[in-house]
């Protein structure tokens, strides 16, 4: 079955590439570009990466993202990630960043941007991965500064497949950002937001209702509203999961208590993750052996939750046609062979 999982092709929807920022490249980065780090060595790392909660994670988080300086740095960094999705059989995947987090630190739009595509366009040249964009406004800043943001986007436009909301949930609900996600419609730029990860149903509900979103990021505390649960299932609204990071930033104590097949078995459109691999603990194959684990996953809720992922994503029906026939060779080789 590990195997099985591993070799499985699949779509990653919910990954934050300074999420993929592992402890050695973060030295690395420290080094050449004469950045101070609070640690004296990767096992000090490690031990820092002990959280209670999602602004426990986010404030290191947000420290270790300064030693991206330059454009080669941000390539590096999402080069280092497509080189785990050719790995780990991930053959599609809609990548988050955060603008906000290095242009408040005087590093330039352009800078974080170019570096990414580039990346990401030898990721599909050299490696065969498809991947799209999405960006992010942190939630925990004002609305004027994601709409300043936005702005900034606008010559970038291209090069982007839609915009995200992530960063500090409580406290800080979608109806904060209505203007500025009705701006980014106006744009044609679909959007997603994390809601129901820390913060209650209620904010999944405005993030539907306000934001218009097509996806909902973790949304994993849909399940204390009924209605809510239903008419996820009714409109097949993805939710895009995250299982290892749901237990570090424990919104689970434990992986056996995860909901995620859960609400597979109801019907909703639930989808595997990593959201921040190099802080949780593994990327996307290390979630879905999790589940195998903890929760005896059957091969065919993996097969169903790889399905999810390609039709959740914001590929063309061409494009995620060609995606799903991938997958159903796959299977069919597997039969064969076993
Ligand atoms: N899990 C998460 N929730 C909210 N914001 C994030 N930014 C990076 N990871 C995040
Ligand atoms: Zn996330």
């Amino acid at each position: 079955m590990i195997d099985f999982l591993a070799k499985m092709p699949k779509a990653e929807l919910h990954l934050h590439i300074e999420g993929s920022l592992e402890p050695e490249l973060m030295f690395e980065l420290a080094q050449r570009n004469n950045i101070p780090l609070p640690y004296a060595s990767l096992d000090e790392v490690r031990l820092a990466y002990q959280f209670e909660s999602l602004q426990d994670f986010l404030d290191i988080y947000y420290a270790s993202a300064a030693v991206l300086i330059t454009e080669q740095d941000f390539y590096d960094l999402t080069w280092a990630y497509l080189k785990k999705c050719a790995e780990q059989n991930v053959v599609h995947s809609e990548i988050f960043f955060d603008p906000q987090t290095h242009t408040q630190r005087g590093i330039s739009f352009k800078t974080v941007i170019h570096g990414i595509s580039r990346a990401l366009a030898d990721g599909k040249s050299q490696l065969g991965i498809s991947s799209l964009l999405i960006m992010c406004f942190l939630r925990h800043l004002s609305a004027e500064e994601a709409m300043q943001t936005l702005v900034e986007a606008a010559p970038y436009k291209g090069q982007l497949a839609g915009v995200g909301l992530d960063s500090s949930e409580l406290g800080h609900p979608p109806e904060k950002f209505t203007e500025v996600f009705a701006m980014a419609a106006e744009m044609d730029l679909p959007a997603v937001a994390h809601a129901g990860e820390e913060g209650p149903a209620e904010y999944i509900w405005n993030a539907l209702k306000l934001l218009k979103v097509k996806r909902i990021d973790h949304g994993v505390r849909c399940v204390e509203d009924p209605e809510l649960v239903a008419i996820l299932r009714d409109k097949q609204i993805p939710l895009t999961v995250c299982p290892l990071s749901n237990t570090k930033l424990k919104v689970f104590e434990q992986m056996s208590q995860h909901n995620i097949l859960g609400l597979l078995e109801q019907g909703l459109n639930v989808t595997v993750n990593s959201d921040d691999p190099a802080y949780f603990g593994g990327y996307i194959n290390e979630n879905f052996i999790a589940l195998y684990r903890a929760l005896a996953m059957s091969q065919p809720q993996a097969v169903k939750l790889a399905q999810n992922s390609f039709n959740a994503s914001f590929l063309t029906d061409k494009e995620k046609q060609v995606l799903l026939a991938r997958l159903d060779d796959f299977i069919n080789r597997w039969q064969l062979e076993g």
